[in-house]
């Protein structure tokens, strides 16, 4: 029988604890704001950002969104960026991706203050998790909701074998930071693995965050498996489809994400999770 995680249901939970801490917060004179910037007209980048906005200003909180044209100029970009570093009422700056071709992201990125960023994409981040640096600092929203998913299934990755496919900033690299530190045994795959298949099927718990939909299918999952689906690819209906094909998969693996349903709403209710840690670290000094 295969368990199908919920992270709707997980996700909902998480923002009901938020909101909470955010009233809270409130009445200490403290409401955890959020910067999204936005640069050029990416239809599906504006619903998403617009979904963020909406979340945030349910939760109680300040919430911005800054919406550039596609010309935005490298110096114009970090110009807002050390505006909102200095502005007290934002807790977190967002500068959503893709970016168009003019602005260098890597350096947009080191211009966030790290206490400031929210995707916890900062190298200075980064590599505080990599070392399992102690004390406070924002981690990847994706990863880190994934983390909270299985910790709410009750899978303990500690001596388990994970498979991460996909070698991301974004989810593969912090994921297997992630599941190390949680003492599993982690091998991060991608494009140029060979037997990639054979490999995914040595995972108990395996992750897929590369954008090809369908990549994994029932054959390539040891029986029990925790499967992790972070695809959200289209298909030729323009249907959102996953990295791994639910149907197949779900015959064999013990625990499964769907798409949608999955990561998606976790990463969201993170990232607000985020916003007002990064809200009491600063203001409160907790
Ligand atoms: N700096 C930055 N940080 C990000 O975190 C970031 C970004 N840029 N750029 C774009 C991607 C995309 N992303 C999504 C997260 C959740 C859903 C989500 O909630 N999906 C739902 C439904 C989606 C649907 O039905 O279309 C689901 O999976 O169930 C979608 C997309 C965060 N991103």
């Amino acid at each position: 029988m295969t368990t199908i995680i919920d992270g709707k249901a997980v996700a909902k939970k998480v923002n009901a604890a938020i909101q909470i801490a955010v009233a809270q917060l409130v009445e200490q004179g403290v409401q955890p704001g959020i910067a999204v910037i936005i640069v050029g007209e990416d239809p599906a980048s504006k619903i998403y950002v617009r979904n963020k906005n909406r979340k945030a200003e349910k939760l109680g909180m300040h919430s911005v969104v800054r919406q550039l044209p596609a010309t935005t100029t490298q110096a114009e970009l970090l110009a807002i960026i050390a505006e909102y570093n200095a502005d007290k009422s934002i807790h977190g700056i967002l500068v959503q991706s893709p970016l168009p071709e003019q602005i260098n992201e890597p350096l947009i990125t080191m211009a966030i203050d790290p206490k400031k960023d929210v995707d916890g994409f900062h190298p200075t981040n980064v590599g505080k998790l990599i070392t399992n640096f102690p004390g406070k600092y924002p981690v990847a929203n994706t990863p880190r909701g994934i983390m909270t998913m299985l910790h709410e299934y009750g899978i303990n990755p500690a001596g388990k074998t994970a498979v991460v496919i996909g070698r991301s900033t974004i989810v593969g690299k912090p994921m297997a930071a992630l599941l190390t530190n949680a003492n599993a045994t982690v091998t991060v795959a991608h494009s140029r693995t060979k037997h990639l298949k054979a490999l995914a099927k040595t995972a108990d718990i395996l992750v897929v965050a590369t954008g090809i939909p369908h990549l994994i299918d029932g054959n390539d999952i040891k029986l029990g498996a925790t499967v992790i689906d972070v695809g959200m690819d289209r298909d030729e209906n323009g249907k959102l489809v996953g990295d791994v094909d639910f149907d197949s998969a779900q015959e064999v693996a013990g625990f499964i994400t769907p798409v949608p349903g999955g990561v998606g709403p976790m990463t969201i209710a993170t990232l607000m999770q985020t916003t007002v840690e990064l809200a009491k670290w600063s203001d409160l000094g907790e």
